[in-house]
């Protein structure tokens, strides 16, 4: 739990601000007002979302971690190692469903105690009462889970080796693709999670990022004082919603111990947070976004 939240909090959270900075300091600065205004109306949103229905919302917090490590590590491939093997939009969603079905639903099969015990507490933050229905269902859910993910990969993997053949592109994702199933089956998931996200995640993004490094700025961009205002503010106003958040919810610890009910707070927080990165930073701007490739 402690290599967790010092992965998650202290590596993990300066680079999604990073990313944002990323993002924007190619932009005019009136897009990166419209920008933060969106983001903080679908953060509004979402915690409205955990009030309103916390079981459905956690499984879209789920999908968000699905989703920046399916879609984030596809554009990665697109940017390093290149995708010819991946034609059709279909082969392109399931490439990023098997990458990102690695982090939140192999640790379901691999580590269904852990899995079911954090989940319950998360929705406990919300003041939900009684199980989830994966707690009374966990068997159930791991047969389709595990059917329709080994499907997905097979599918994944044979389509990728049917369309591109024996490619480098090919042979590098299928090891990625491996080693990710094979790392999210036997290390502990909470350790996994929490070395994931900070170190294959973000070193991956910075790769990428370089990678595709040459663009001119826009004309009235912020200069470079305004720039480490707005990031010392950044940090501050994030640290703030998350003082707020703690306020705001009947149960912050969702009824664990410190270091657990820490452990399920922070990720709902960082739920909260990665989901409209996703949809304003990425999902509203499809021209460039937060994992942009040209
Ligand atoms: C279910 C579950 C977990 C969920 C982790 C999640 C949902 C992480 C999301 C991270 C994101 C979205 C990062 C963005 O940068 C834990 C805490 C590992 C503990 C074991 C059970």
């Amino acid at each position: 739990m402690v290599g967790y939240l010092i992965g998650m909090v202290a590596l993990n959270l300066p680079h999604g601000g990073y990313e944002h900075f990323a993002n924007l300091r190619h932009r005019r600065v009136s897009f990166s007002l419209r920008y933060i205004v969106l983001y903080l109306a679908f953060l509004v949103g979402f915690v409205g979302f955990f009030f309103v229905a916390p079981v459905v919302a956690l499984g879209l917090a789920f999908s968000t971690a699905v989703i920046k490590g399916g879609h984030g590590g596809l554009k990665v491939m697109d940017a390093l190692c290149g995708t010819e093997h991946l034609q059709s939009s279909w082969q392109r969603g399931l490439a990023a469903f098997v990458r990102g079905g690695a982090v939140m639903l192999v640790p379901l099969l691999a580590w269904p105690g852990v899995y079911v015990t954090f989940s319950t507490y998360m929705v406990h933050i919300f003041g939900a009462a009684g199980p989830l229905p994966l707690a009374t269902r966990l068997a159930d859910v791991q047969v389709a889970v595990g059917t329709v993910y080994g499907l997905a990969l097979v599918a994944h993997l044979g389509g990728g080796l049917y369309a591109g053949g024996l490619s480098r592109a090919w042979l590098t994702d299928a090891a990625e693709t491996t080693l990710l199933v094979v790392y999210f089956t036997f290390v502990p998931m909470m350790l996994a999670v929490g070395l994931y996200f900070p170190l294959w995640y973000t070193l991956r993004q910075t790769a990428r990022t370089t990678a595709v490094a040459s663009d001119a700025p826009a004309p009235d961009r912020l200069s470079l004082p305004l720039t480490w205002a707005a990031m010392v503010l950044g940090a501050l106003v994030t640290f703030g919603l998350m003082a707020g958040f703690y306020v705001l919810v009947p149960n912050p610890l969702g009824g664990a111990g410190l270091l657990g009910g820490a452990v399920a707070f922070y990720t709902i927080f960082v739920c909260l947070l990665a989901l409209p990165h996703i949809v304003v930073g990425e999902w509203l701007d499809p021209a460039r976004g937060i994992w942009y490739v040209p």
